[in-house]
């Protein structure tokens, strides 16, 4: 049994939960703990403490800490890349990706830690002096979700510690094992003073609402469905804690009749159907221009049926399953909606059989789409895409931008005009030119506009906004 880490012990929890292999449903991957409410609070009362011992350590000693921690990420990417792969289903090349940006997100916060800088202003009475500061929030909730189960509790964990928090971390109950893998690392090669970090394993319900409702967390970090999120928005700003947010998202891809075919299929094939389309980011619709609609309809198929849908551990698949029975549930029922709305499924949308039994699903397109139809507003979290047919740029932006999300946005085009004035005016938090909608740099600020995102940005040097306080003091020298 894999147990929860809590005051700077390991800890049996109240219940167990095993964990699926979504290539093999024989497969069980491990028996891992689940707390209670109790345990939870138990967790948060150790962060609470221990944030005065860590806040105290020099920003050295945080450095040193969050890269040991990225070094053993980093050596460790092949075997940490394939548990990730058996557990959530994501290809081992996408898994070992995740592992190693994980890795490089600490290395990079190793170094933020040491330029946590502030500023000097001069007063406006004589003599004296008024210095700004950033300080650690205190204890941080991070609540994460299964898709990326080892990057995103990274990039929300190694900011919190590198700025002198301590932390409560929930993982998504659907992929404990890449959570209790990084969270041993943390623990054993962070060395850390007992509390600064606390693992605690169980359903969202219990453990997440707990932590959310604790008086003691000052600020709760959340990534996941967009309902929930806002639950936890509600919650956290009722009691007066910081919330950061991220959810969901219903991103556009535009191609425009100038675009390179080649560059705007291998741009749309990626952005919509790598990990399986569970990403925040995916590009669910893809806003095609009349011109050059029925050559990219044709290309786009004729790549589809070639992409090797199977288990994600095998090292010539290209698109593994989908992480749960609930997942395929949801992308059926959506696929059903839109054939009931008249939309025409030109390839794929078939639940599959393999050598072992799994969640797999072929890719999905659909032609003949509105921007008004339900595939088209509702996040789907699979490897579904539409096409909707569009006459013009004006058009194209228009419909990029008519929709609640705002998370990213791309547009594949050989005309400068139309990507320098896609980048100003499209909606979204993060615009790509030539490129897929999903797959960010670590060091880059992430974070979306409108129905997506709520608080300060996530990732690079932004983090710090989130993860730290201003202070503003006055002194007579
Ligand atoms: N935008 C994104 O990045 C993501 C979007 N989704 C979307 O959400 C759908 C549902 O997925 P699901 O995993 O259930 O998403 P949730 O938003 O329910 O889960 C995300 C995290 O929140 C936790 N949680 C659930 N309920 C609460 C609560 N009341 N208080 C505090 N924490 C809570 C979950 O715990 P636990 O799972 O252990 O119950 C999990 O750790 C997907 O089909 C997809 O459409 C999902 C994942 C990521
Ligand atoms: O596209 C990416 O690189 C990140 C996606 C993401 O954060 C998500 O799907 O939750």
């Amino acid at each position: 049994m894999f147990k929860n880490y809590i005051a700077g012990e390991w800890i049996d929890g109240v219940a167990a939960n095993c964990n699926v292999n979504p290539s093999d449903t024989n497969d069980i991957v491990g028996e891992y703990a689940r707390a209670d409410a109790r345990q939870t609070t138990m967790a948060v009362d150790a962060a609470f403490e221990a944030q005065w011992v860590w806040r105290k350590l020099t920003a050295e000693d945080r450095a040193d800490a969050m890269d040991r921690i990225g070094s053993e990420l980093l050596v460790r990417r092949e075997e940490l890349g394939r548990l990730l792969s058996r557990e959530e289903g994501k290809t081992l090349a996408e898994g070992i990706g995740e592992v190693v940006r994980a890795g490089r997100v600490f290395k990079f916060f190793a170094g933020e830690a040491l330029r946590l800088g502030g500023e000097k202003l001069p007063g406006i009475r004589q003599g004296v002096e008024v210095d700004v500061v950033r300080e650690p929030e205190g204890v941080v909730g991070i609540i994460t979700p299964w898709n990326f189960p080892i990057a995103i509790p990274a990039w929300k964990i190694a900011p919190a510690l590198a700025y002198g928090n301590a932390v409560v971390f929930k993982p998504a109950d659907l992929v404990p094992g890449s959570a209790w893998a990084l969270s041993e690392i943390i623990a054993r090669a962070g060395n850390l003073p007992a509390g600064v970090f606390n693992l605690v394993m169980g359903p969202g319900s219990q453990v997440g609402d707990t932590i959310v409702k604790s008086p003691k967390v000052r600020a709760v970090s959340f990534t996941g469905s967009t309902g929930t999120g806002r639950r936890i928005g509600i919650e956290c700003m009722t009691r007066g804690a910081k919330v950061q947010l991220e959810m969901g998202g219903k991103n556009p891809l535009v191609i425009l009749d100038d675009a390179d075919i080649d560059v705007a299929v291998s741009v749309a094939l990626s952005g919509s159907f790598f990990s399986s389309g569970q990403r925040c980011t995916a590009s669910s619709r893809l806003i095609v221009q009349a011109g050059i609609h029925d050559d990219f309809v044709a290309a786009m198929i004729e790549r589809l049926s070639r992409l090797k849908v199977g288990n994600a551990l095998h090292s010539d698949t290209e698109m593994g399953p989908v992480a749960s029975r609930d997942q395929l549930d949801q992308d059926i029922a959506y696929i059903e909606s839109a054939r009931a709305d008249g939309c025409v499924l030109a390839f794929g949308g078939e639940v599959l059989q393999r050598e072992t039994p799994g969640y797999y699903l072929s890719p999905a397109l659909f032609t003949e789409t509105r921007n008004h139809m339900k595939i088209n507003r509702e996040e789907v979290f699979g490897p579904v895409a539409t096409v909707i047919k569009v006459g013009d740029y004006e058009q194209a932006l228009a419909t990029a931008n008519d929709t609640e999300f705002g998370l990213s946005s791309g547009i594949c085009t050989t005309s400068l005009k139309y990507a320098s004035d896609f980048r100003r005016s499209s909606s979204a938090g993060m615009v790509m030119v030539n490129l897929p909608t999903a797959g960010v740099d670590y060091h880059a600020p992430f974070g979306g506009r409108k129905g997506s995102s709520y608080g300060a940005r996530e990732q690079g040097a932004y983090a710090r906004e989130f993860y730290t306080s201003v202070k503003t003091s006055y002194t007579l020298a």
